[in-house]
Parts: structure tokens; C-alpha cells; sequence
């Protein structure tokens, strides 16, 4: 029988370079000096997040299912791949139940849009806002030109 619940854990990083736009959590950042280097928007908070979900169920990670090599994937919006990512795990009978999500970056800082992100986190995973926990860190200085994020996530088996 298959578990009642499985953790899923996913990273993702890019390299921050002038002139480009960040996107975390499928929210713009405002005055970023900075934007994410990337084949799609960059979006690393998505990325780890889709990667979360997928490791969860050992369905491999995003690379598998949207190559960096690939034309239609220029440009993507991060929120297709949760989209994707998601519909895999209910696929395998799981649902999402909250998500702890980390986020390294120096500048700009991003408490003010903690609470857009965790809502538009929840949004994309069908949750209450509740269920998405938002950490900020710096590095304090050692990476200035680079996102980091990492997310945990619980999958509960949806006919427990
Ligand atoms: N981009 C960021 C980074 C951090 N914060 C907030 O600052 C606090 C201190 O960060 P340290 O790395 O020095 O521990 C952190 O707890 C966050 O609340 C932020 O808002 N945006
Ligand atoms: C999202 C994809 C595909 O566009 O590319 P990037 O935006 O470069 O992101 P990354 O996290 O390096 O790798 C995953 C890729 O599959």
C-alpha cells in the first residue's frame, strides 16, 4: 500500500546579472538591481518548488519535463511548470498540504512581498495561503549575483 504521506524536497539557483527582470514566486520583484539569468523567467522559488513536488513521487525534476534546450520553453512562465509538476502528483493520487519555502537573496529585500508570494504559491497549488511558509535569508554577502531557493513540501495521499 502506498504511504498516507511523503516529503518532497527541491533547490534551484541562477546567476543575477543587471538589466534583467526577477521573478519569485510568480511575483515580480520591484527595483531588483538584478534579474535571474535563464532559459524561462528565472523564476527560482517556482523551480524549486515544481522540483519539491516532483521528488515527492520520484517523478524525476523539471529538467525531465521542460529542457532548457528547448525553444518552447524560452521565456516560460515558472507557473506552467508548477501547473505541470502538480498534475503529475495528482495524477499519482498525492494533493499538496503545505510547503515551506527559502529564499536566498542580498538585495533587494523581500519582506514586503512576503505575502504576495505565499498567496500566489497557494493560488498555483489550489491551497490557503496559510499552507505556504515564506523565509528570506541573505548570503550575507558571499553570493551577491545569485537566487537561491529551496522548498519542502508534504503529499498527502488523496483516499487515505
Ligand atoms: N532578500 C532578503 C534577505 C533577508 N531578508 C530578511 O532579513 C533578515 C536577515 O537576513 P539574514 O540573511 O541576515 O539572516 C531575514 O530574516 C529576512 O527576514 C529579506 O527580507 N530579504
Ligand atoms: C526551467 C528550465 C527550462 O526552461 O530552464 P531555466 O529557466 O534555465 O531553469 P533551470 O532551473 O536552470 O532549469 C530547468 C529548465 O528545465
Amino acid at each position: 500500500m502506498s504511504a498516507p504521506y511523503r516529503i518532497g524536497y527541491g533547490e534551484d539557483a541562477h546567476r543575477l546579472e543587471a538589466g534583467r527582470p526577477l521573478v519569485l514566486g510568480g511575483v515580480p520583484v520591484p527595483h531588483a538591481p538584478l534579474g535571474a539569468v535563464a532559459h524561462s523567467d528565472g523564476d527560482a522559488a517556482l523551480h524549486a518548488l515544481a522540483d519539491a513536488l516532483l521528488s515527492g513521487l520520484a517523478l524525476g525534476d523539471i529538467g525531465q519535463y521542460f529542457p532548457d534546450t528547448a525553444a518552447e520553453c524560452k521565456d516560460l512562465d515558472s507557473a506552467v511548470i508548477v501547473a505541470r509538476a502538480l498534475e503529475l502528483v495528482r495524477g499519482r493520487g498525492y494533493r499538496p498540504v503545505n510547503v515551506a519555502l527559502v529564499v536566498t537573496l542580498d538585495r533587494p529585500k523581500l519582506g514586503p512581498l512576503r505575502a504576495a508570494i505565499a498567496r500566489r504559491m497557494a493560488e498555483l497549488l489550489s491551497l490557503p495561503e496559510t499552507e505556504v511558509g515564506v523565509s528570506f535569508k541573505t548570503s550575507e554577502g558571499l553570493a551577491p549575483a545569485h537566487v537561491q531557493a529551496r522548498a519542502t513540501v508534504l503529499l498527502a495521499r488523496l483516499d487515505p
